[in-house]
């Protein structure tokens, strides 16, 4: 048997038949790869164990190719590999591959093989609890699932119990009643929304099983360790793309399927030590508040509506007074500012990660609040924006904060102060494109571990210094007294859920809990050298 560099032996090297040509294919068990080489031009590829989806044995004549004279010499016996393979812009695809041989044993051996080593992939779910939104974004859900994931999920063997939900919250109230520890996962067929219930009934779940009580704002949560896999299916589904780097439910199914984990960090959202909410991705207030409140009354537009309220929204251009307080994150190694992205292996939530299994080591699960200062901004404000990722998604390819880290216990909070609507408008338009958000007079970033903010008007009713008349009639807007206009409050947008309270605390849960993704991949440099190395291009 042939040697591999360090004198170890594969665990298999054959001549098999791929196409129409002999291959040498080799199974390093501790390289974790596949790799297929051609003698003696060694044209050859590799296929990572891990991203072997599934391996089957083959009834040749069934794929018959024209394979010459091997097919009249003797009968033939194959093995089919169904595996990943990476193609553009982040998007993964299932290929196979069916490799024959005269000998039925040698066949039997590396069918075997093969799956054993599947097998000894821990990670990958066996048994998933998956939700389908059918009315999320063009209402696609369940065709999405049965026509491209459904089949997948069988190839790969993995059993399913699946839920059409029938109503809002659906979802969230069935994760409080089953066994959810009998699954692997939970996978959510749906948009932003649809993950946002099922992410409250999971970490819900867990809180009440572990006897901690969620209105207390400084409760230490636990880590909610069933992964839940995202399906896009919705309208905007940022969370899928800022977490996968496309929203394709082709990628999104296979990264179930292999495994993968990425760690998020949570942020609560409470009221006078109530809760009110999760989020992880945008809490916003002003103007993506506005927006989310008058596209509920369109829903029937589907994701279209966004573009219509924006463009209301837009025009309206208010702004609302109100007071942030907040505490920087210091932990942290990186900056709103940074020219690096969060990417597969990132350093920083690295980081993270092991300051949170110091601290656990320490402390338990007792809460340490830090003695550190409070920052406070008072202002008028056209947007404020809170996000624990980049946000970014199709409409806003980079993100709100482009440079912020799904696991890094922190979260960027941007405040757009008042400014003419021109230059609202250069702003908005940077989420579009490459230039710097953050440069502009008007616009101030911060990476923040907790926040507080009250609107002016809710500081006023507290105070007490609202008149009876104010009380009856609402406020009269100070800034435009020949209009007239009646100022309210903005809603909050967390995650394209409103929540109405003007008044609310914020803290950033590190890394509380996981996805079926591994962040986005840094993109392949070389990607004709990437593309001729496929297993497509060899024969
Ligand atoms: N059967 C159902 N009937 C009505 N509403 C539902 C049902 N199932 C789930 N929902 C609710 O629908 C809301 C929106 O769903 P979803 O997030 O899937 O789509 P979307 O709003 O179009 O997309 P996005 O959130 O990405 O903008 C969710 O908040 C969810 O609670
Ligand atoms: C004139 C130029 C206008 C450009 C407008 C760009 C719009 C970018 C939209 C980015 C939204 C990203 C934040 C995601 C929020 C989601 O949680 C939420 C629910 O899906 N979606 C929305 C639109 O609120
Ligand atoms: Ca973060």
């Amino acid at each position: 048997m042939e040697r591999l560099p360090g004198g170890r032996r594969p665990r298999l090297v054959s001549s098999l038949g791929l196409g129409r040509r002999s291959w040498e294919v080799t199974l390093d068990e501790e390289r974790g790869a596949a790799g297929l080489a051609r003698p003696p031009a060694r044209r050859n590829c590799f296929v990572p164990i891990s991203e072997i989806i599934a391996v089957e044995e083959t009834e040749f004549n069934k794929k018959q190719r024209n394979i010459g004279r091997w097919q009249k010499m003797a009968k033939l016996h194959a093995f089919t590999v169904h595996y990943v393979k990476k193609a553009r812009n982040h998007r993964w695809r299932c290929r196979d591959a069916t490799f024959w041989c005269v000998d039925e044993h040698l066949c039997n051996q590396w069918t075997q093989a093969l799956k054993e080593l599947l097998e000894m992939q821990k990670s990958r779910p066996k048994q998933l609890l998956v939700y389908i939104n059918p009315y999320g974004g063009k209402r696609q859900g369940k065709r999405i699932y049965e026509q491209k994931v459904a089949p997948l999920f069988s190839l790969a063997s993995i059993s399913t119990d699946v839920v059409v939900t029938e109503h809002a919250n659906h979802a969230k109230d069935n994760l409080f009643e089953v066994n959810i520890y009998k699954y692997d996962g939970v996978v959510c067929v749906g948009g932003d929304g649809m993950f946002s219930e099922v992410m409250h009934g999971l970490i819900g779940r867990m809180q009440k099983d572990s006897g901690i009580d969620q209105n207390n704002p400084k409760a230490s949560l636990v880590q909610c360790n069933i992964r839940i896999g995202i399906i896009p299916a919705g309208s905007t589904d940022c969370i899928c793309y800022s977490t996968v780097g496309i929203s394709d439910p082709v990628t999104s199914a296979l990264h179930i399927i292999v495994g993968d984990c990425q760690p998020l960090d949570v942020s609560s959202v409470h009221h006078n030590n109530t809760f009110l909410k999760y989020s992880v991705s945008l809490l916003g207030y002003g103007f993506y508040g506005d927006i989310l409140k008058d596209s509920e009354k369109k829903r029937w537009m589907g994701p279209m509506r966004y573009d219509y309220s924006g463009f209301k929204t837009f025009l309206s251009h208010h702004y609302y007074e109100g007071t942030i307080a907040y505490q920087p994150a210091k932990q942290t190694h990186g900056s709103p500012r940074d020219k690096e992205s969060c990417r597969t292996g990132c350093y920083i939530c690295k980081q993270s990660e092991k300051q949170l299994a110091e601290q656990n080591k320490e402390h338990g699960l007792k809460h340490e609040e830090g003695e550190e200062e409070w920052k406070v901004i008072k202002g008028k404000f056209l947007a404020i924006n809170a996000v624990n990722m980049s946000c970014a998604c199709p409409r806003s390819p980079k993100g709100l904060s482009p440079a912020a880290h799904l696991a890094d216990g922190s979260a960027d909070l941007i405040l757009v102060r008042k400014c003419s609507r021109f230059n609202f408008l250069r702003y908005l338009v940077r989420h579009t494109n490459q230039d710097d958000q953050f440069d502009f007079p008007f616009v101030d970033v911060y990476r923040v571990k907790c926040f507080q903010f009250t609107s002016k008007l809710s500081e006023d009713n507290e105070s007490n210094v609202m008149d009876i008349g104010k009380k009856r009639f609402g406020q009269f807007c100070r800034d435009h007294p020949a209009c007239c206009c009646n100022i309210v409050n903005s809603t909050w947008n967390c995650d394209g859920e409103t929540l109405d309270s003007s008044a609310i605390e914020v803290r950033v849960h590190c890394q509380l809990m996981k996805l079926f993704a591994r962040g986005i991949e840094e993109d392949c440099k070389d990607e004709a050298a990437h593309s001729q190395s496929s297993i497509e291009q060899l024969l």
